[in-house]
Order: C-alpha cells, then structure tokens, then sequence
C-alpha cells in the first residue's frame, strides 16, 4: 500500500518517502563568494534525515543569472567546496538531496549583474516585479533581448553548473523551468516576442529549455535530472495566452526523456490552487506517466489523499519545511507543526532558519517547563 510515507524510486535515486523539501530561496549566502556557510549546511542536514528528497534553494549557473542579493552559485570552485560540505553532511544523515540550476533572466537588477549590466532576457521587455537587491526591494531593471549567437553560450553555462554539482557531491540536479525566471520567460509569449528560432511556435519556445535538458542529462544522466514547470502561475508577470495548450505540448515532450522527476506547480506559485477550467492534473500526471512532484498549498490531508489517489507520488512542501526540520514526522503522527515566521523567510541568521523547534526536543521542552 503505497502512502505519502512509504519509499520510492525517482529514477536513479532512492527516497525513504514521498515528502520532499520545496526549493527555498533564503537569501543567506553573506559572503563575497556567493557561496553557502556552516549555517547552510546545518539547515539542510537538520531536514535530511526527514525528507525523502532535499532540493536545494534555487542556485545561479553563472553571475548573470543571479537575481536577488545573497542567493548562492554554483559557478566557482569556492561554491563547489562550499555545497559539498552541505551534501556531505546530508548524506552522512541518509539524506538525498539535488541542486536546482537557476537562471533569473529579467528579474534582477543591474546592480546585482556582473559590471553592472541589464539583465538578459529573450525580449526586452521589463517585469512588473520587484527583488531584493540587498537593503530594500527594488522594481527589476530593463532587460536587453539576448542575441541568438549568444543562447550557446547559455546552455554552455548550464552544462558546466550541472558539472560542478557533481563535483559537489549532489545526487542530481533540478532544472529550474518555472516562476517566471529565464527558460519560463523563453516559454511564455506573454515575455517571449522573438521573431527567431527561439520565438512563436510552441516549439521555438520551448527549443532553449529542451537543449539546456540535453546538456544536463549528458552530465547526469536523464534519471538523475528534474525539472520545476509552472505553465500555469503568473508570478514574476510571466505569462501565456494558453496555459493548457503550453503543459500539454510540454508533457508530451517530457514523457518519454526518463526524467527522475517533474516537479509541478499547481497553480499560482504560493498562491491559490487554480487552472484553466479545461486542465485536469490528475489526467496531465497520466499523460506524463513518469514520477510526478506535486508542489502548491499541499497540507497534511490534501498530500496524503492525493498520494493515496495516485494523483502525485512526491509532494514538495515549502513553508511547513522552513518551520518544521521532521516535517515527516510530524505529518505521519498528525503531530502540531511550528508557525512559520515571515519576517525571517528572507535574509538574516540563524534565527528562522536553523532555530525551529524539532518535536522530540518540543516535548522535552514541554516536559522540563
Ligand atoms: C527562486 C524563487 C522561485 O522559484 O520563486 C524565489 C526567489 C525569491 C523569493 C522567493 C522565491
């Protein structure tokens, strides 16, 4: 009887269970080298004993994908160093864990893009979106349309960050699709008005992502690559005339690549649970065939009646994974979860990060009070 707490196998990794931390951005690399500290490698190893799969917080390919202050990278030989110790660590707690490769194309600013350059787009057209540019939120700067000879380059930067999260010791890596970053703002025509081989026809769109999975998979393996797709969430102003048409022609693209995973917002990221009347996920999952990463608004009824209904084998949880290091343990015993904090989701220390309370050590405090 497979249930939200019984193991699985997403393809070439081996998951104790079917809950997995959400990718987290917590903008707390504070160092010159973009790259994460002791306090990274205690907040993922607290959750790795737990979670069936750890995806890392979202990590730039290359200083032009980055797009908020204090978000690691894994471009450098110090940000290699630097996640190994953290997936060292997680494997010594039986934890997997797999690096999500990200490229924020247009949401960013200039100060945060190498000698203070535009941030790079498929078309220039600016974001009606902020970031967080170190102080303060800021609108996002006016991109420039990258040049067609410039995409190579692209998914070369892609192939050599699949590369160092080997060497970093990851047991795979996430190919960020989604959220309105680069290979989503290539996806949607809402951001993508190219009049090239990477412009218009659903194909042309969709072309930079699938030679940037080819990449990947060539360094990994196409059953330790995922991927993140939101085709139905306007976040960061990235959106599509036809949702439904854009999942279904991506779906069957996918079905057949031997993904370990696909990992799916449902709905408008950290937002309501909604679609286009004419989607149905359970149907979508069935057209995919392969493990399907269920991700949006999921509690403790909703994962594990849909895990139950075969309608997702994985759920990603996001805030409840910030506030409660044994979420698993927690939701198999229907035990009282932590209250998130907001004010620490980003930036900062260790308060609101490595500081929740874990249940045993809860109850011991209960005990001594
Ligand atoms: C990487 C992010 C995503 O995928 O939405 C992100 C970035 C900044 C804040 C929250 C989330």
């Amino acid at each position: 009887q497979e249930t939200l707490f019984t193991p699985l196998q997403a393809g070439a990794i081996k998951l104790k269970n079917r809950l997995v931390m959400a990718p987290l951005t917590r903008n707390r690399a504070m160092n010159d080298d973009d790259a994460p500290m002791d306090m990274h490698v205690k907040y993922y190893t607290q959750r790795a004993a737990d979670a069936g799969l750890l995806i890392t917080e979202a990590t730039q390919i290359s200083p032009e994908g980055k797009g908020y202050a204090w978000t690691p990278g894994i471009h450098s030989d110090a940000q290699v160093a630097a996640w190994k110790r953290v997936t060292d660590a997680v494997h010594d707690a039986e934890g997997k864990i797999v690096m999500q490769l990200w490229h924020v194309g247009r949401i960013s600013h200039t100060s945060l893009q190498p000698s203070g350059q535009q941030p790079v787009a498929p078309s220039a057209i600016r974001a009606n979106a902020p970031t967080f540019e170190g102080e303060k939120m800021v609108d996002v700067s006016e991109p420039r349309a990258l040049e067609l000879d410039e995409l190579p380059r692209i998914v070369e930067d892609y192939r050599i960050a699949a590369e160092n999260a080997k060497k970093a010791g990851f047991d795979g890596v996430e190919v960020h699709g989604a959220n309105g970053y680069l290979l989503d703002q290539f996806l949607k025509d809402g951001t993508n008005h190219r009049d090239d081989a990477y412009g218009g026809s659903l194909e042309n769109r969709a072309r930079l992502l699938f030679e940037v999975l080819d990449v990947v998979e060539d360094v990994w393996g196409a059953d330790r690559v995922g991927l993140r797709l939101s085709p139905f969430s306007g976040v960061n102003d990235a959106t599509d005339s036809d949702p439904a048409a854009l999942a279904d022609y991506l779906i069957d693209r996918l079905k057949d690549r031997g993904h370990a995973y696909l990992h799916m917002i449902e709905g408008q990221t950290g937002g309501p649970r909604d679609w286009p009347d004419e989607v149905d996920i359970g149907a979508l999952k069935a057209r995919y065939g392969g493990v399907w990463m269920g991700n949006n608004g999921y509690d403790r009824d909703l994962a594990i009646s849909r895990v139950a209904e075969g309608k997702a084998d994985l759920v990603a949880f996001g805030v409840p994974y910030i506030a409660n290091p044994d979420l698993a343990k927690r939701l198999e015993r229907n035990a009282e979860l932590n209250a998130p904090d907001k004010d620490t989701f980003y930036g900062g220390g260790e308060a609101g990060y490595t500081d929740y309370p874990f249940l045993e050590q809860a109850a011991m405090n209960a005990h001594i009070a």
